[in-house]
């Protein structure tokens, strides 16, 4: 995982464009100009300013659970939709501010887009069919077409805000930061080093995909593993409580807190949102005693690694978030077995703002509300394009 100039990823047959654009598709130095033009928009401070973009999405779920449990103080509801619904929101509103419901949009059209893309993959392939003037070919190409345009306008608008000076305060979107870097590179390096409007709109293209599905996941399965797990419930809830009353949860009060990481870390080795990724060989590779011809394909399926008796010991399949007390490295004791957003330099670019969506989400959820498992609840993580609950995830949420 550390050398991907060996290791590039392998594409996906002629609907490769579906599924991985931009930062997820790219090799070699096209890689290399992506990220680090990208990078800034994920640092640190970029993330603090958008805190209030995730604070609003949240609250904006929490009020419709209040009113959805105002008459008895308690009602049983499907938190997978809601989860789901919420890091659409979430995103569209951490990457475009304002314009965030036209963002909500694009969602729809890329669900559209991907169901399409799922059944190329499935069905027998015959090569050329892809230029045949079918109903299918002619749907998946208006699906891209939308979705293009509906990003590039918003890139535009942006832009312009930009020139009329606004977007410059403190509570910036990542499109914003995104503009600002490929400004900054193009000013310092020359035109050619920055990234045309085609390229952003892959790059925006490519967070929606990577960025959606996976933190559902999470956001998902914490709530699950809270329900049957009433004692770290109430240990995450304590802290909350100590690191913010009932105040709305800051940036550093987040960063430090401990168990509410603990309870993350273990859901996602359990149900790790992204269970397994590829890689081809591009020459001939030693890997360990085996001698691999150019062009095969490397499957790593993280999902197992998390789940290796070997790697994590008998207690392996069970919730135990005791386990990183003292940390990923005091959980793995130094070896490569905890995976959820990869390593090496293709590590995911999301990982420090996924994590602060779900310590934010978690931390308002246990302001106002406790959550267990609905009597109709059906435990079934199933990988498709995630780790999902089959059957939805029934959950009685009670006012606290
Ligand atoms: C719980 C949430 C998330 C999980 C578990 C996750 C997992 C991963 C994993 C395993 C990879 C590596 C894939 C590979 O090497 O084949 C990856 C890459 C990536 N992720 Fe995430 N991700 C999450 C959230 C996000 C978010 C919120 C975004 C964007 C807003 C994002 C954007 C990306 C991108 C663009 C890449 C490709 C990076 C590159 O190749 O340089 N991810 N993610």
């Amino acid at each position: 995982m550390s050398k991907h100039e060996l290791f590039p990823k392998p594409k996906i047959g002629s609907h490769n464009h579906v599924f991985l654009s931009g930062l997820l598709n790219h090799e070699g130095p096209k890689w290399s100009k992506h990220r680090s033009i990208l990078n800034p928009a994920f640092r640190i401070d970029n993330l603090k300013s958008i805190l209030p973009a995730f604070n609003s999405s949240c609250k904006e779920m929490l009020e419709e659970w209040e009113r959805l449990a105002s008459a008895k103080g308690t009602v049983e509801l499907d938190s997978w939709t809601h989860c789901h619904d919420l890091t659409r929101n979430m995103l569209a509103r951490a990457s475009f501010g304002d314009s965030y419901k036209d963002g909500i949009k694009i969602f729809e059209i890329q669900q559209e887009q991907i169901d399409l893309g799922l059944l190329a993959i499935r069905a027998v392939y015959i090569p050329g069919s892809k230029f045949l003037p079918t109903k299918f070919n002619r749907r998946l190409r208006e699906t891209e077409r939308d979705m293009r345009a509906m990003f590039k306008a918003m890139i535009e608008t942006k832009e312009e805000e930009i020139k009329r000076g606004r977007g410059t305060d403190k509570n910036s979107d990542l499109l914003f930061s995104m503009l600002a870097s490929n400004t900054k590179t193009i000013k310092e390096q020359g035109p050619d080093s920055g990234l045309s409007l085609d390229d952003l709109i892959d790059d925006c293209k490519a967070f929606y995909l990577a960025g959606q599905n996976v933190t559902s996941s999470l956001f998902v399965w914490t709530l699950v593993a809270l329900s049957q797990h009433q004692d770290w419930q109430n240990k995450a809830r304590d802290e909350v409580s100590q690191a913010f009353g009932n105040n709305e949860p800051d940036f550093e009060g987040l960063s430090h807190l401990k168990v509410v990481t603990m309870i993350l870390h273990e859901v996602l080795r359990l149900y790790s949102p992204a269970y397994f990724t590829c890689r081809i060989t591009k020459q001939i590779v030693k890997l360990e005693r085996f001698s691999l011809p150019e062009g095969v394909v490397v499957t790593i399926p993280m999902l197992l690694v998390h789940h290796d008796p070997d790697l994590w010991g008998d207690d392996v399949k069970q919730f135990k978030p005791e386990r990183f007390v003292n940390g990923v490295a005091g959980a793995t004791k130094g070896r490569l077995s905890f995976l959820p957003f990869s390593s090496g330099p293709r590590t995911c670019i999301g990982q420090n703002f996924s994590m602060l969506q779900a310590k934010l989400f978690l931390a308002m959820v246990l302001q106002r509300f406790s959550v267990e498992l609905s009597p109709s609840y059906t435990h079934a993580p199933f990988p498709a394009a995630t780790t999902f609950p089959q059957h939805g995830a029934h959950l009685i949420i009670r006012k606290v």
